[in-house]
């Protein structure tokens, strides 16, 4: 037997968002982020079992919030959740959560708590693109903005061609064995901003798929008011969120 697993790091402070409780358990539509993004993986199609990690002091008040949610235990149509303590850095609270997946996970996905509205069509198409045959896989969207290289002094040093760029999210889909050996070989002092980039420092190929504009991560407050818009407009058309 195979499984798939998505991995949730949900341990930030949340400082670009400004003050307040971590930013994963900051509320949207009135529920946890966390529990949105649970709640995708959970009843996408492809997902097995969920892995969160928690801010290192909320392990037991996040397994009772998912609980609460009836997001711990699996029941139809909905995977199972285990929360493990997460780490000073993303790529730690990662790492943190690789260690306790069973040994029947084949495929991990990584996602962000900070991403509470991604589509479950996103999520299946990375894990179907895993399953196809590629190592690592990443959601990306084209870049909206003329995009400069800029240098210390603010000097311009170069227009970038945008059409060669992408904006990346999660999740972020990968052969087990692949970000396992991905995050042996990192560098716990220079952790990389995603998944996808320690395994490009290995050398591996690592394929983008077209992402979603919804699966957008809340980092600055104008983010969460644009979620509030998405949720209310899904809410309004009958969409369970
Ligand atoms: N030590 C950390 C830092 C971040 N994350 C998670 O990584 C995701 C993406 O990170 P980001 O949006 O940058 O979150 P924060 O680090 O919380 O934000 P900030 O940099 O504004 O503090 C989030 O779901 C966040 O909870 C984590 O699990 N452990
Ligand atoms: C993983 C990520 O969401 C892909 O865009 C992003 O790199 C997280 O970066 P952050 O600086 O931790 O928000």
């Amino acid at each position: 037997m195979t499984l798939t697993a998505a991995v949730v790091p949900a341990a930030g402070r949340g400082e670009r968002l400004g003050p307040g409780a971590p930013k994963a358990l900051r509320l949207l539509g009135g529920v946890p982020m966390l529990v949105h993004a649970v709640r995708a993986l959970a009843t996408a199609r492809s997902v097995d079992l969920v892995v969160v990690a928690a801010p290192e002091d909320g392990v037991g008040d996040v397994v009772a919030l998912l609980a609460e949610h009836n997001l711990l235990d699996a029941s139809p149509g909905v995977a199972p959740s285990m929360v493990v303590s997460g780490g000073e850095t993303r790529q730690d609270s990662v790492a943190r959560a690789l260690v306790s997946l069973p040994a029947e996970v084949d495929v991990v996905l990584v996602h962000d708590a900070a991403r509470p509205l991604v589509p479950s069509t996103l999520i299946d198409a990375v894990s179907a693109a895993v399953r196809a045959g590629a190592d690592a896989v990443v959601p990306g969207i084209p870049v909206a903005d003329t995009i400069k290289a800029v240098d210390a002094d603010g000097g311009v040093v170069a227009t970038l061609d945008r059409g060669a760029l992408r904006a990346i999210q999660t999740p972020q889909g990968f052969r087990r064995t692949v970000l396992t050996s991905a995050h042996a070989a990192s560098d716990p002092d220079a952790p990389a901003t995603d998944d996808a980039g320690l395994v490009e420092a290995l050398g591996v190929e690592v394929l983008v798929v077209p992402g979603d504009e919804e699966a957008f991560k809340v980092t600055r407050p104008i983010d969460l008011v644009l979620a509030e818009a998405v949720l209310a407009r899904r809410r309004a058309a009958g969409v369970v969120s």
